[in-house]
Order: C-alpha cells, then sequence, then structure tokens
C-alpha cells in the first residue's frame, strides 16, 4: 500500500533524517516506526502526505507516486493524528470533526451527521460534540483527533506519537480502542512511538531506525523479539524481551485439568461455576480466572503470583472450564520462544519478497554498520 524506495532525506542544513529507506508498509496493517529521539521517524511519516519532500527515493501510495499528486488533495485522503491532537481551539468538538467532510464539499448537515457518527465510533457522547477542545480531557482530546482523521474515511492513517501525552492507563484504553477500530476498519496504519511496549502491541510490523535515518531491521513483534537482528535492535527492546514474546501469545493452548479436589487448595465456585475464590483449611485467597484469550504473560504471572501455583481457566461467560498448573504455563512459555525463533529464520528485512536494501539480516546489519 504504501511502498518507499531508496528514499533519502536531507535538510538544506546538512542533517541527513532518513537515509536511503526502503520499506514496503502492506495494505490494512500497522506498521509501527520506532527508534532513539531524532532517528527519522517523523519525516518518515511526513513524507508520506508530502508536509516533507525526499531529497531523492520514490514513496508510492496505492501505486501513486506521491510526488505527481496535488499535495493537498493527498492530505486530505490521508488521515493525520499528532500527539497534541491539534484541534482548532475555537471550534466545538463536533465542528472539529467535521472540517474535513466540509472541505471535500460534503454538505454542512451531512459533514455533522457524520461527526456524530464518529463520536459514537471513537467513544465519546453526544453531549462531547458540543464542548470545546479545552473542555475535554487529555484522552478524550486524543479520541477526537482520531476522529478527525477518519473522517473522510481515508485509507491511510498516519499517527505521530498520538498517545504520547496520556498517563498510562488512559495510553491502555486508546490502544485498545484504537485495536477495536482496526479489526472494523481495517486502514493502513503507520504509527509513531518511542514506547516499545506500544509498539509490540500494535504492530503488525515493526520498523526499528538507528540515528542518522537508517532503518536497523523491520520485522513482526515476534521475529523481531525473537531475533532481534544485531545488539542495538536487542538494546532497543529492552531486558524483559522475553517476557514481552509471552504477552503476544494467548493461554489457547496450554492445558487443563479439571480442578482440585481434596488438596491444599480448592476452587469455590457460585451456582453458575464462576469461580469465586481459593479456598485452604485456614485461608481465603482471591481468584484472577483467565480466558483462552489473555496472554501466556498474564498466565506466568498470575502462576507465579498465586501461592496455588494453578490458574483458573474460564469461558467467555466467566463459567470454570479447568485449572492449569505452573509447569504447564513454564513448559508452554519456553516452547512458545522455541517456535519463534525456528519460525523467523533470516526474514529481518525491510522488503518483504527480499529484493530491495535490507532484504535480510544480514543486509540490515552491514546497512546498520555502514
Ligand atoms: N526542518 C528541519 N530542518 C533541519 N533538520 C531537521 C528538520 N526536521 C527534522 N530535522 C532533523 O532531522 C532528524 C530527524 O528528525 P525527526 O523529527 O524525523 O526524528 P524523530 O525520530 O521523529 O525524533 P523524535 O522521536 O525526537 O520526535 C533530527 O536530527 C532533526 O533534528
Amino acid at each position: 500500500m504504501i511502498q518507499f524506495d531508496a528514499v533519502h532525506k536531507r535538510f538544506p542544513n546538512g542533517t541527513t533524517a532518513v537515509h536511503d529507506l526502503s520499506l514496503d508498509m502492506p495494505e490494512g496493517g500497522v506498521t509501527v516506526l520506532v527508534g532513539s529521539s531524532g532517528c527519522g521517524k517523523t519525516t518518515t511519516l511526513r513524507m508520506i502526505n508530502r508536509m516533507v519532500e525526499p531529497t531523492s527515493g520514490t514513496i508510492r501510495v496505492g501505486g501513486k507516486d506521491v510526488t505527481r499528486q496535488d499535495a493537498a488533495e493527498l492530505r486530505r485522503s490521508i488521515g493525520y493524528v499528532i500527539q497534541q491532537s491539534g484541534l482548532f481551539p475555537h471550534r466545538t468538538v463536533l465542528d472539529n470533526i467535521a472540517t474535513v467532510p466540509l472541505l471535500l464539499g460534503h454538505g454542512r448537515r451531512r459533514a455533522r451527521a457524520r461527526a456524530a457518527e464518529l463520536l459514537e465510533t471513537v467513544g465519546l457522547t453526544a453531549e462531547a460534540g458540543k464542548r470545546y477542545p479545552h473542555q475535554l480531557s487529555g484522552g478524550q482530546q486524543q479520541r477526537v483527533g482520531v476522529a478527525r482523521a477518519l473522517a473522510a474515511d481515508p485509507p491511510v492513517l498516519l499517527m505521530d506519537e498520538p498517545f504520547g501525552a496520556v498517563d498510562p492507563v488512559v495510553r491502555t484504553q486508546l490502544q485498545d480502542e484504537l485495536l477495536r477500530l482496526q479489526k472494523e476498519l481495517n486502514k493502513t496504519i503507520v504509527f509513531v512511538t518511542h514506547d516499545v511496549d506500544e509498539a509490540v502491541r500494535l504492530g503488525d510490523q515493526i520498523a526499528i531506525f538507528r540515528t542518522g535515518g537508517h532503518l536497523v531491521q523491520c520485522a513482526t513483534p515476534a521475529e523481531l523479539l525473537a531475533r532481534p537482528a544485531d545488539g542495538f535492535v536487542a538494546d532497543f527492546l529492552g531486558a524483559e524481551r522475553g517476557l514481552k514474546l509471552l504477552s503476544l501469545k494467548t493461554l489457547a493452548d496450554v492445558p487443563q485439568g479439571p480442578a482440585p479436589e481434596g488438596g491444599t487448595w480448592t476452587l469455590v465456585l457460585d451456582e453458575a461455576r464462576k469461580p469465586l475464590h481459593w479456598a485452604s483449611k485456614d485461608a481465603e485467597i482471591p481468584v484472577r480466572p483467565l480466558k483462552d484469550v489473555d496472554s501466556l504473560l498474564a498466565a506466568l504471572d498470575e502462576s507465579v503470583a498465586s501461592p496455588t501455583g494453578l490458574i483458573a481457566r474460564v469461558d467467555a461467560d466467566g463459567v470454570l472450564t479447568g485449572v492449569s498448573s505452573r509447569d504447564d504455563v513454564h513448559t508452554h512459555a519456553g516452547r512458545a520462544h522455541t517456535e519463534a525463533r525456528a519460525r523467523t529464520g533470516v526474514q529481518t528485512g525491510a522488503r518483504t519478497d527480499g529484493s530491495a536494501a535490507g532484504g535480510s539480516a544480514t543486509g540490515a546489519e552491514t546497512g546498520a554498520a555502514a
């Protein structure tokens, strides 16, 4: 959907922000750009909608060279969300969202109807639509920013640290919302962040840059965590790389058996067979039931945190399906790593067809060292 071919950006002051970048960003997928400050992420993003022009190389969106399209028209067809939401302070939230549909020539009534629909899509009330941006919380403003970017129903969405300025709890909520929206909308999203956990959570693929605008590795989160191309990537992913990989795997394949009877701990259920708590002869402790969709990381956490060493498993309605042991979870955690490493091979380069620069781990490493 978006293709960078040997793209170079050198600013007039001599700074090279992006160095010989070849990268495919697949249709309907989320590509996350990460890397240390000043490594060229924002410049890369802004070249897609021509807010920055490349010095050389080609960028295509939907097969069309962006430099051959009218810049204003191109920008209207690409949603853009930034950290400070970029809302117009003197327009109501509803009018902010309606801006682009109006620019596109939709009548006022239709534009506002579309804006009202989008407010609901991003989880805001109709009442919030009547307020001005400063009357909303930071998290709510970011939701409005997303709604405004979606207003023209663009196939491509560029998001530059959109959740960087909100607290961790709201940030997780906004990430959840984005994942939910993306399931419905299937946009091609390019997302810039500093946060590795956010990248792992949201990305279908993650492109890691280093200073000077060099792409070091582009791969799926699991591939990246299992086989970082070099020490720079490994360091960037952090010491808990192993645990992060487990956050991508679910509990579904871990075996489960019947709840223990007559042992130290008994699982107490209500009449609908939903777990209430664990009980021993002289103690009662809370239970944190997990579903098949929960991550192996959550299961590992529960298995070491609970004195029972057991995990109560429930279905989507919260009804007990069985119990897994600490050993079952540990065995599967180890297996998840072995499988991820085996599956990864050497496919770490930028190009999915392995053709251009950075097409293999060796290529990426050589590029990084140059
Ligand atoms: N208009 C400009 N003129 C000159 N240099 C620029 C300009 N814009 C960006 N740069 C430089 O280009 C490099 C890449 O900047 P860019 O904003 O793309 O990095 P980034 O990875 O997004 O950084 P951050 O994570 O801090 O936002 C930096 O060294 C920056 O100082």
